[in-house]
């Protein structure tokens, strides 16, 4: 690992779904030559509309599909170069948070157990430890001590989202990609989900590739953006810039279409 290496670099990034039979084949293209760069403890909001790729382009980017063609560094790291065990490994470094976070919580654990899993799976520390850091974890994600014996369909969808950032967290990864983390949620949640995730982002210099079709919610979160569309990167600059300035005709229509938050 090269300490001054960025979080995450994606160097032409193709990813190709194949559908169909031996005697009919169809490809579609759903990531087209993508590059991307993600500076540490910065946050690269990925912007596009419904079926651009984003998901996709997340997908490859902790690991969990390959992409067709191109390669994924993170820091520092070629994924491709990894073999099945250190890729595991590089794994807990790179986590992922869902839009709908309910579908991932086994019902029948309290939020204590949920907060201890990671843990347990991975074989790291004792039980009196797991407890500590569930606890810490809950404080962290502003959930009250006295909801750790709670079982999920206790919560709400605000909460439930709290849990699932918890576990992201607590294997202290350095790469966090967060796919359309709010968008199952109320308006009014929403705000608050996205301040807790800047102020973790900021405590922790995370990194993050910060998926949304929104964007008012790039604008917060994000310090670079990159705009999607069709596969293919149209637009990847500051922030400022992109919303002062768009270059790109795509992005201009994405601005005048959202409404803000
Ligand atoms: N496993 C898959 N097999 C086949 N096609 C897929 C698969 N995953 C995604 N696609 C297709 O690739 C394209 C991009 O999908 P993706 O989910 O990455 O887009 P997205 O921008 O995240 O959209 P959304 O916000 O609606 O989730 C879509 O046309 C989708 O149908």
């Amino acid at each position: 690992m090269t300490p001054t290496a960025p979080a995450l670099q994606l160097e032409h990034v193709s990813k190709d779904f194949r559908f169909g039979s031996l005697f009919s084949r169809a490809v579609h293209h759903a990531v087209v030559d993508v590059n991307l760069h993600l500076e540490r403890c910065h946050v690269l909001g990925v912007v596009g509309e419904s079926g651009s790729g984003k998901s996709t382009l997340g997908r490859i980017a902790v690991g969990l599909i390959p992409p067709t063609s191109g390669t994924v560094t993170v820091a520092g790291e070629r994924l491709d170069n990894l073999d099945a065990g250190a890729l595991r490994r590089k794994r807990r470094q790179m986590q992922m948070i869902f839009q709908d976070s309910s579908s991932s919580l086994n019902p029948r654990m309290t939020l204590q157990d949920l907060l201890m899993e990671p843990f347990r799976v991975q074989g790291l520390l004792t039980e009196p430890d797991r407890r500590r850091r569930a606890s810490e974890l809950a404080d962290e994600v502003q959930l009250a001590q006295a909801f750790l014996p709670r079982m999920p369909h206790e919560f709400s969808g605000g909460q439930r989202q709290r849990i699932s950032i918890a576990r992201a967290l607590a294997l202290d990864p350095g790469l966090i990609v967060a796919d359309e983390p709010v968008s199952a949620l109320d308006v009014s949640v929403q705000a608050a989900i996205l301040n807790l995730l800047k102020d973790i982002q900021e405590a922790r210099d995370l990194s993050m590739l910060f998926i949304s079709h929104d964007m008012a919610v790039i604008e917060f979160m994000s310090d670079d953006v990159a705009v999607i569309y069709q596969g293919r990167i149209v637009e990847h600059a500051a922030c400022q810039e992109v919303f002062a300035k768009p270059r790109n005709d795509y992005t201009k229509l994405l601005l005048t279409s959202t409404p803000s938050l």
